[in-house]
C-alpha cells in the first residue's frame, strides 16, 4: 500500500459515532467499516451512494471537520489523522476548495458573485488589487458565469449559485475540489450544466475532484464512479470512449468490485439478484477469472458439464 502521488487516500478508514441513551451504556453506530479509496491528482471520481452509507462522515472527514476513528486519511498530501489545528487552517485555505449542497453554505448573501471570490482571497493571505481583479475575471469566465459579478446570490438561478460556488471553491488554486451533493437541489438540466462545468474546471486546471451524491445519474458525466456501501467502497465503475470497426465513438461503461486488502469484495445487487445467490456461494480458481455460483448445484455451473 502506498500513498506516493495520490490526491486522496483512504485506507481501512473507519468511524464510530457513540449514542448515548438514558437507559443504558448507548450504542455505537459505525458509519465507516474500512473504507479504502484511492483517487490521483488530476482525477475527476464520483462517490455515489443511498442514504445512510457513509458519504457525509466521509467527507466531514476528507474536510478536515471530523476526524477517523481509525485507519490512514490523506488528502493533497495532508495526514488528516495527525494534523495540528495551525496545519489544518492552511490546509482548509489553500489545499482543499469545498462546494456544499446548500447555496447559503457556500455564498454569503450580502456579497456579490465577484465579492465572494475576493473575500476568500482576501482570507487566504496578501493579494494586490490587480492580481485579485484579474483572479475573479478569470474564475467567473471559466466558470461562465461573467454576467452574475455584480449580483447578489438571491439575484442568480440555483445553478449559476452553484457555478459561482465552484468558482469560490477555486479561488485559491487547490489540489483538491470536494463536492457534497453540489446538483443536490437542481433540476436535471441544471445539474448537467453544474457537472459539466465541474469536467471543464477539472479539464482545464487539473484539479482533483471528487463529488459525493446520493444521484446515481452523476455516473454518465465522469469516468469513474466508486459506489458506497454499508460504510465501504463497493463497486466502480469506469467509462471510457473507443471506436468501432465502422470508426464510430461507442461509450463503453465496465463495472469492477473493489477487492480489499484481506480479499473481500461486495458483489453488486442486481448480480445477487439475477442468480437469486444467497448465504453462501461457491467458488472456482480458473486460470484467468474465479468462478461464482449459487450453493446449490445449478445445470449452468460448467463443473456439472465435465462430469
Ligand atoms: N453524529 C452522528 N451520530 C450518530 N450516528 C451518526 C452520526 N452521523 C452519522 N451517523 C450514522 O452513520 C451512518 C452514515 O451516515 P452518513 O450521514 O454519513 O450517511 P450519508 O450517506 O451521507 O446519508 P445521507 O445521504 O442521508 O446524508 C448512518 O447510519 C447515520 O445514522
Amino acid at each position: 500500500m502506498t500513498t506516493l502521488e495520490a490526491d486522496i487516500f483512504c485506507a481501512d478508514l473507519v468511524r464510530i459515532f457513540r449514542v448515548p441513551s438514558r437507559s443504558g451504556p448507548g450504542v455505537e453506530v459505525q458509519a465507516l467499516q474500512g473504507l479504502n479509496l484511492r483517487v490521483e491528482p488530476g482525477e475527476l471520481v464520483a462517490l455515489v451512494g443511498a442514504s445512510g452509507s457513509g458519504k457525509s462522515t466521509l467527507l466531514s472527514i476528507l474536510s478536515s471537520l471530523d476526524a477517523p476513528s481509525a485507519g490512514v486519511a490523506q488528502v493533497a498530501g495532508h495526514d488528516l489523522l495527525s494534523m495540528k489545528e495551525k496545519e489544518r487552517v492552511q490546509f482548509r485555505r489553500h489545499s482543499v476548495g469545498f462546494v456544499w449542497q446548500q447555496t447559503t453554505r457556500n455564498l454569503l448573501p450580502y456579497l456579490t458573485a465577484a465579492e465572494n471570490i475576493a473575500a476568500a482571497l482576501v482570507v487566504a493571505g496578501r493579494i494586490s488589487a490587480t492580481e485579485r481583479r484579474r483572479r475573479i475575471t478569470e474564475l467567473l469566465d471559466l466558470l461562465d458565469v461573467s454576467h452574475c459579478a455584480a449580483r447578489r446570490p438571491e439575484a442568480m438561478s440555483g445553478g449559476e449559485q452553484q457555478r459561482v460556488a465552484i468558482a469560490v471553491g477555486l479561488a485559491n488554486r487547490p489540489r483538491v475540489l470536494l463536492a457534497d451533493e453540489p446538483t443536490g437541489e437542481l433540476d436535471d438540466t441544471t445539474s448537467a450544466q453544474v457537472l459539466e462545468a465541474m469536467r471543464a474546471v477539472n479539464r482545464e486546471l487539473g484539479v482533483t475532484t471528487l463529488i459525493v451524491t446520493h444521484d446515481p445519474g452523476v455516473s454518465e458525466h465522469v469516468a469513474r464512479t466508486v459506489q458506497i456501501r454499508d460504510g465501504r467502497t463497493s463497486t466502480e465503475v469506469l467509462r471510457s470512449t473507443r471506436r468501432d470497426q465502422a470508426g464510430a465513438e461507442e461509450q463503453i461503461a465496465e463495472e469492477y468490485a473493489v477487492l480489499d486488502r484481506v480479499g473481500r469484495l461486495q458483489l453488486p445487487d442486481d448480480f445477487v439478484a439475477a442468480l437469486d445467490l444467497r448465504e453462501r456461494v461457491r467458488l472456482a480458481l480458473e486460470p484467468d477469472h474465479v468462478g461464482v455460483w449459487p450453493g446449490s448445484p445449478s445445470p449452468s455451473d460448467p463443473r456439472e458439464d465435465k462430469s
